[in-house]
């Protein structure tokens, strides 16, 4: 279980730059599914690198299971994000040189949690990745290294699920399955946060931030 809480927070990437976002409030910590909404540009990846910690506040602080955390916070996150985030950021992060079921392996390590081998095969089965297992990210297609990228941060069992655009080269079947994994993953009592262009969850997920133009 994790609980998140901003209060007035704000967050720019430079310190005369566009606020992305302006005293912004959210309280976080019922399990189930939450989108960022908000047209391209809007910050939406943004706000996901800072539920993750890997970014900090420009002001405010975010309180995370009963701690706050204000500037720097991203490098006194670093374990915590290890053991209880599962993100699979817009542009897939798989390590190259390993292979895909090395690369959930891996996840589960850092971790120290997760799914056993025989799951993590069950995952990659599910996304239809059976038959590449022992393949380098290299060698798959773009929408292949996304369902890799989605069972690799779901591989530890987090209990904050963070998709960006997690179906974007997906074709329907497997928008399916995604969806399927991201409910089972808010069953099993994740809080799971994604943002999409394409419309999921025929759009019943709740709003956890709505970004302006
Ligand atoms: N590392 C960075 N340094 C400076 N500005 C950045 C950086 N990353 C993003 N931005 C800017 O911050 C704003 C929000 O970007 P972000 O990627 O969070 O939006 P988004 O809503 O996820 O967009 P999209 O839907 O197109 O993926 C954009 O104007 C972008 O140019």
């Amino acid at each position: 279980m994790v609980a998140i809480v901003w209060n007035k927070i704000s967050f720019r990437y430079s310190k005369y730059g566009p606020y992305i976002l302006r005293d912004a409030a959210l309280s976080l910590s019922r399990p189930g599914i939450y989108e960022v909404r908000g047209p391209s540009g809007s910050g939406k990846s943004t706000v996901l690198d800072l539920l993750a910690g890997l970014r900090s506040p420009s002001e405010g602080r975010v309180t995370i299971d009963g701690k706050r955390f204000g500037k720097g916070a991203a490098k006194k996150l670093t374990s915590w994000r290890a053991t209880h985030v599962g993100y699979a950021p817009q542009a897939p992060t798989l390590l190259p040189s390993l292979s895909c079921r090395e690369n959930l392996e891996l996840a589960v390590h850092v971790a120290g949690r997760g799914l056993d081998a025989q799951g993590r095969e069950e995952l990659l089965g599910t996304l239809g990745m059976q038959p590449f297992t022992e393949a380098l990210p290299a060698e798959l297609s773009g929408g292949q290294r996304q369902r890799v990228a989605v069972a690799q941060a779901l591989a530890s069992q987090p209990d904050l699920v963070l998709m960006d655009e997690p179906v974007s080269a997906l074709d329907g079947a497997n928008v399916t399955v995604v969806e399927d994994l991201l409910r089972q993953s808010a069953n099993r009592g994740a809080i799971v946060v994604y943002c999409s262009h394409r419309e999921l969850f025929d759009g019943q997920a709740k709003t956890l931030l709505q970004m302006g133009a």
